[in-house]
């Protein structure tokens, strides 16, 4: 009784992950757990799940399907095939950062700052700000200092910033960071492009803003650009990466994120490349971000969870690219990164109407369409439905 109680009470919320992992504990069946599973059958064993969200601009539907059709016939194959998904995906958000540093028009601060607050109140913990690099290499983030300044106020999230060198670290220090990330690359032609520098000329200067934020206690995130294939020199060989990411935990980076910059892997190269970097780094240390150039990026992001990565960085929108990788696309977008998790189950705390949302504010501005598919196709779904 108690069973069923339970079970109801989770199906009732959506919370297909937390039955499929009690239906996968109940199978060594004990007498009691066969009562279990003949309850669950009875109850949702084969389900869809609909939620509804309604909101005051533009009254926006969430519809998420759920991919979990558990009954017996399937539950050993999502089992096997999910067995390493995480039940909780911390995602960056890095529109504001990535998706923005690359547009043609600079964007007003206080479109950038209502971004920020429309992603905050999506119920994002981790979004990347800025970046404080010269404004000479990136004209559209010179306001970073004014996009500090008018976020202070807000609690309890993470805006991690860009710090290129000392210069930067100091800076962003000054206008309220509490959190910097750098950014070395995996390919020395791309730092040279990136960062007017070698690797190891980026390594030392990255030496220092670590021990800097060190003196200072401030968190630093690590950036590898150009994972799997770099827009100069092709492909990049998994150990490169590896030594890059040991020598970014090395100087006590508390996250590496591992990034295809210019969207070219698939499952088949970010496998490899994942393997060699968590021979040497531990896996918790890991993030991964994705480019979708391609079209790989949620494949690419779905394997990096099965692997055992838990944190992905996205863009609201697939806002995005890298100024000095031309032809590379946006971030995997955040809403679609979220729609694949809800529909798996996991659990983000992001409320997909309220980031859809923000994606439109901001596409709006910029005077385009979304670049997330699960945005566009969510809001025809409302339209439709409104016929
Ligand atoms: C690294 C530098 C600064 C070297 O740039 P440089 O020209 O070699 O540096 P410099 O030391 O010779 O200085 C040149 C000028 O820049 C100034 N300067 C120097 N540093 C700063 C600073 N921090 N803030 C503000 N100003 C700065 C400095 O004061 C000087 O000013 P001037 O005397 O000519 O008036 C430059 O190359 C730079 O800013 N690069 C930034 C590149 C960038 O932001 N790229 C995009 C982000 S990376 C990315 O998107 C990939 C990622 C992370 O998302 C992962 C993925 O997608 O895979």
């Amino acid at each position: 009784m108690l069973a069923s109680k339970s079970l109801r009470k989770l199906l009732s919320r959506g919370y297909a992950r937390d039955v499929f992992k009690w239906s996968r504990e109940s199978r060594n069946m004990s007498h009691v757990d066969i009562t279990k599973n003949e309850e669950f059958a009875r109850l949702g064993g084969n389900y869809r799940r609909i939620v509804g969200y309604d909101h005051d601009a533009g009254n926006l539907s969430d519809r998420n399907y759920s991919s979990h059709f558990i009954d017996k016939h399937s539950e050993g194959l999502t089992d096997k095939v999910l067995r390493n998904i995480p039940e909780f995906v911390k995602i960056v958000e890095v529109g504001p950062r990535d998706g923005l540093q690359n547009e043609k028009h600079i964007i007003p601060t206080s479109a950038k700052v209502e971004l920020i607050k429309m992603l905050v109140s999506s119920g994002l913990q981790v979004i990347e700000a800025t970046s404080f690099v010269s404004p000479k290499w990136v004209p559209q983030l010179a306001d970073a200092k004014d996009v500090m300044e008018a976020i202070r106020d807000i609690k309890g999230i993470s805006f991690p910033v860009l710090t290129p060198n000392l210069k930067g670290f100091e800076a962003a220090v000054a206008a309220g960071a509490k959190e910097v990330a750098i950014f070395p690359a995996a390919s020395e032609s791309f730092s040279k492009a990136n960062l007017n520098c070698s690797i190891e000329d980026s390594l030392i200067r990255y030496r220092d803003v670590a021990l800097a934020a060190k003196k200072l206690s401030i968190p630093v995130r690590g950036y590898i650009s150009c994972v799997v294939g770099c827009p100069l020199e092709g492909n990049v060989s998994p150990s490169q990466v590896a030594y890059v990411a040991k020598e970014l935990y090395d100087m006590g980076c508390s996250e590496i994120s591992l990034g295809d910059t210019i969207g070219v892997g698939t499952p088949g190269t970010v496998i490899p490349m994942l393997k060699a970097v968590i021979d040497v780094v531990p896996i918790d240390k890991l993030a991964v971000h994705f480019h979708d150039t391609y079209g790989q990026a949620l494949s690419n992001t779905l394997v990096s969870l099965q692997v055992g990565i838990t944190t992905v960085d996205s863009s609201v929108s697939g806002l995005g690219g890298c100024p000095y990788a031309k032809g590379a696309s946006g971030n995997v977008a955040t809403e679609d990164v979220v729609y694949m998790l809800n529909g798996l189950g996991v659990k983000t705390n992001v409320d997909i109407g309220k980031l859809i949302l923000a994606g439109e504010f901001i596409s709006n501005h910029l005077g385009r369409s979304s670049g997330s598919k699960a945005a566009t196709a969510l809001r025809k779904v409302t339209c439709a439905s409104k016929l």
